[in-house]
C-alpha cells in the first residue's frame, strides 16, 4: 500500500476559495473547498443522502447497513481507547475502567448523541448552491476519512500498531492482509452539526457592479471563480456570525463604503472576520481594507465602525481594523504592524477545554486576538483537547510546539493538576510545560492565560502574576476604559483615538526560563534545536497543514541513545557537538494533532519506517467541520 501513489489520488483535491497565508488561519479553508453542483445520491440502504459532488464514490469500505462509516462498526465509536500507562486515576464516575466492556449510562448516551450527528441532516436552505459544504448528512461519510480509514488498515501501517492496541480492537483480529477497514481509526463527531463555526472569514464585493460605492455584498467565492456568493442562512455559522454579516452589510449600504475590486486594485473592504466569543454570543470583527495605513482607510472606515455600533449595539464584542494591500488572495498580512484595534477589549476570552464549566468561575481562561489561531470550532476542538491530556501520562514533562496559545497544553496542566490535588498525590500533575510558537502574539494571550489558573497548578508566584498584569492592564485602561461614552464621540474622536492606539504595542513579559510553565516565541525547528524538549517525556505537536518541520520530523526519526545523560538544558550537553545531540531523546510520548492528512500520512510514514522504535496506539478521526471533506486527526504514538 503506497501512500503517494494511492490514497491521495481517492480524495478530493478541492480547490481552496479563500486562500490565506497568515499567522492564525492555518486550516480553516478547508471550509472554503469549492465542490461541484448538489446532488442526491442514493446509499445502499435505500436512504437518500445529500451530497454536494466533491468527487463522492458510494459508500465507503467500513460502512455497513447503510449506516454511516464510523470506523467503528455500525456507526457506533466505541469508548474513549486509553492507554493504561496513561492514568492512574478511576475514569469515570462508575469507578470501572474505560476499557472494561462495561455500558455505563453515559456511554449509552454518548452513542446515541454520535449516532445522531453521523446521521442527522444539517438541513441547510444554500445547501448545493453554496460551496462551503460538501455534504448535508451523513457527515462522516467523506472522502477524507474514507482516505484515512484505508491508510490506518494498510499492512504497511498495521504491523506498527503497538500490542496492546491490538488487542482493543473491536474485531479482535489482526491484520488479515487486505485493505479492508479493519476500524482501528475510530471516527468521532466532537460537536453539534449545526452552528459549530465560530470563527468565519468571509470576502466582500460590490454589491451593485455599476456602482462601487452602492455597498458591499459578503459571502463566499463560488467555485473556481472570484463571484461572492452571500450565505445569510448559514447553517453551520454561529447564529451571531450571521447576525454581524447581516449588520455589515446594511452598515456598508447606509455610510456608501466602497467594496474592494479584484480586477482593478480599487476599493476599500476586502475580507471580513468574525469570531464569537461562546459566553456572550458577542462579535468581535475585523474589517480587512485594502490599504497600506489606517488613515488611508478614512474617512469611510470610521463612517462604517459609527454606524455599526449604532444598528447593533450589543453585538460587537470589539472591532479590529487590517490593513492589507497585497496583490495576492492572503486574507491576512503577515506584518503585525497591520493590525489596529478599533473598539472593544483586546481579546475575547473563553473557558479553557476542561476548566470549571460553571460560568462564574474563572478558574481557566484562554484568550485570543484576532492576531492568533484561533479554531474555527473551539467546543469541537475541546473534545480533541479532552483526548490529548488523557493520554499523557500523569507525572509528565511535557513539550508544545506548534502550541497557538496554548490551547492543549494548558489545559492538560489543568486537569492533571486538579486531578492530583484531588487524588492528594504529590507527585502528580504535569511537571512542567514548555510551549513554543512562530507567532509573535501568542505570549501574551499564553500569559494571560497562565494568570488566569491556580497558582498552585502553575507554579507561578503572586508577585510574578502582578508584574505580568500590570503592564497589560495598563495598555486595557488607556485604550480601552478612558474613553468619552459612544455617544459623545465625534468621527473625529474616533479617527484620532484609531490612529494613537494603532501605535501603542506593548511587548509581552519576559519569562524565566527556569519556571514550571513557559513559552517561547520560536519556530518548531528552532525551539526543538534550542532544547525545549530536553527532559520531556510527552511531545504534542498540532501543525499547520503542510505537516511537520523536516528538522522536527528528523529529530523524532533518530534512535534513542542510551549513552546521552538525561538533560532538561542544553548546557547540560555542552560537551557534545550539537549535531550529535538526539534533542528529543526521552520523549516516549508523541501527540500528533493533525489538520492535513496528507501530511499527517507522509509524517507517520515516516516515523514508523524510521528506527526511533515509535509504535502507534491509536488514530481517532474528528469531524472537526461537519459538512466539509475534513478530518482532524489525533495520532498516538509511543516508544
Ligand atoms: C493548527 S494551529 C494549532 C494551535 C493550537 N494547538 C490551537 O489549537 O490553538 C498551528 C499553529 O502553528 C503555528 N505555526 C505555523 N508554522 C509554524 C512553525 N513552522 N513553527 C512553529 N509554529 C508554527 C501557527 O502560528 C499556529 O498557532
Amino acid at each position: 500500500f503506497s501512500l503517494s501513489s494511492h490514497h491521495r489520488t481517492h480524495h478530493v483535491h478541492s480547490t481552496t476559495t479563500l486562500m490565506s497565508s497568515s499567522w492564525n488561519d492555518d486550516y480553516d479553508d478547508s471550509y472554503r473547498s469549492a465542490p461541484s453542483r448538489g446532488s442526491s445520491t442514493r446509499q445502499k440502504s435505500g436512504r437518500t443522502r445529500r451530497s454536494n459532488g466533491g468527487g463522492r464514490s458510494g459508500r465507503g469500505r467500513g460502512s455497513r447497513d447503510g449506516q454511516v462509516s464510523s470506523g467503528r462498526g455500525s456507526g457506533q465509536p466505541r469508548p474513549n481507547r486509553q492507554s493504561k500507562e496513561s492514568i492512574r486515576y478511576p475514569k469515570n464516575n462508575f469507578g470501572y475502567d474505560d476499557d472494561d466492556e462495561y455500558d455505563s449510562p453515559n456511554n449509552n448516551g454518548d452513542r446515541m448523541i454520535q449516532q445522531q450527528r453521523m446521521t442527522n441532516p444539517i438541513g441547510c436552505p444554500l445547501f448545493g448552491t453554496c460551496p462551503g459544504c460538501v455534504v448535508d448528512d451523513y457527515v462522516a461519510d467523506i472522502d477524507i476519512v474514507k482516505s484515512a480509514q484505508l491508510y490506518f488498515s494498510s499492512g504497511s501501517i498495521q504491523k506498527h500498531i503497538s500490542s496492546s492496541s491490538r488487542g482493543r480492537q473491536s474485531r479482535g483480529r489482526y491484520y488479515d492482509g487486505d485493505d479492508e477497514d479493519d476500524e482501528f481509526y475510530e471516527i468521532k463527531v466532537p460537536s453539534s452539526i449545526t452552528q459549530w463555526r465560530t470563527q468565519a472569514k468571509l470576502a466582500v464585493a460590490s454589491d451593485k457592479k455599476w456602482s462601487r460605492n452602492a455597498g458591499c455584498k459578503i459571502g463566499l467565492y463560488q467555485r473556481h471563480s472570484h463571484d461572492v456568493l452571500p450565505i445569510p442562512d448559514c447553517q453551520v455559522h454561529h447564529p451571531s456570525i450571521n447576525k454581524a454579516v447581516e449588520a455589515v452589510v446594511k452598515a456598508t449600504r447606509e455610510v456608501r463604503t466602497p467594496a474592494y475590486q479584484e480586477d482593478t486594485g480599487h476599493g476599500l473592504l476586502r475580507y471580513i472576520q468574525c469570531q464569537v466569543e461562546l459566553s456572550t454570543g458577542k462579535v468581535c470583527l475585523t474589517l480587512v481594507m485594502n490599504c497600506e495605513k489606517l488613515k488611508e482607510c478614512q474617512p469611510h472606515l470610521s463612517y462604517l465602525v459609527k454606524e455599526l455600533k449604532r444598528s447593533e449595539p450589543q453585538l460587537w464584542h470589539s472591532i479590529w481594523c487590517h490593513c492589507n494591500d497585497s496583490a495576492g488572495n492572503a486574507i491576512f498580512a503577515r506584518d503585525v504592524t497591520r493590525w489596529h484595534p478599533i473598539e472593544g477589549p483586546p481579546y475575547i476570552r473563553e473557558k479553557l477545554p476542561g476548566a470549571d464549566p460553571d460560568p462564574d468561575s474563572r478558574e481557566g481562561l484562554l484568550y485570543f486576538s484576532p492576531m492568533v489561531f484561533r479554531q474555527a470550532n473551539y467546543e469541537g476542538f475541546g473534545e480533541i483537547a479532552k483526548q490529548v491530556r488523557e493520554v499523557i501520562p500523569n507525572g509528565s514533562k511535557v513539550c508544545e510546539l506548534y502550541a497557538g496559545v496554548g490551547l492543549l497544553g494548558l489545559s492538560a496542566l489543568l486537569h492533571h493538576g486538579k486531578m492530583a490535588e484531588e487524588y492528594d498525590d504529590p507527585d502528580g500533575g504535569i511537571q512542567w510545560l514548555r510551549c513554543s510558537d512562530e507567532n509573535p502574539e501568542n505570549a501574551r494571550c499564553f500569559e494571560r492565560a497562565v494568570s488566569s489558573m491556580p497558582m498552585k497548578i502553575t507554579g507561578r508566584s503572586p508577585k510574578q502574576l502582578q508584574k505580568d498584569n500590570g503592564k497589560k492592564g495598563k495598555r486595557t485602561r488607556k485604550n480601552y476604559k478612558g474613553k468619552k461614552s459612544d455617544k459623545e464621540l465625534s468621527i473625529k474622536d474616533l479617527m484620532d483615538s484609531m490612529m494613537s492606539e494603532a501605535s501603542d504595542e506593548s511587548k509581552p513579559p519576559p519569562v524565566d526560563p527556569s519556571e514550571k510553565v513557559t513559552y517561547m516565541q520560536a519556530s518548531a525547528a528552532a525551539a526543538i534545536l534550542k532544547g525545549q524538549a530536553l527532559g520531556a517525556n510527552v511531545l504534542i505537536v498540532d501543525p499547520p497543514r503542510k505537516g511537520l518541520d523536516e528538522p522536527v520530523l528528523q529529530q523524532l526519526c533518530q534512535p534513542y541513545n542510551p549513552n546521552q545523560m538525561y538533560a532538561e538544558k542544553p548546557n547540560a550537553l555542552s560537551h557534545m557537538a550539537r549535531h550529535t545531540v538526539n534533542w528529543v531523546n526521552d520523549v516516549r510520548t508523541l501527540i500528533y494533532v493533525s489538520c492535513g492528512f496528507d501530511a499527517l500520512a507522509r509524517d507517520c510514514d515516516q516515523l514508523l519506517s524510521s528506527n526511533a522504535g515509535w509504535k502507534l496506539e491509536s488514530a481517532t478521526g474528528y469531524v472537526l467541520f461537519p459538512g466539509s471533506n475534513h478530518v482532524e486527526t489525533v495520532v498516538v504514538l509511543r516508544r
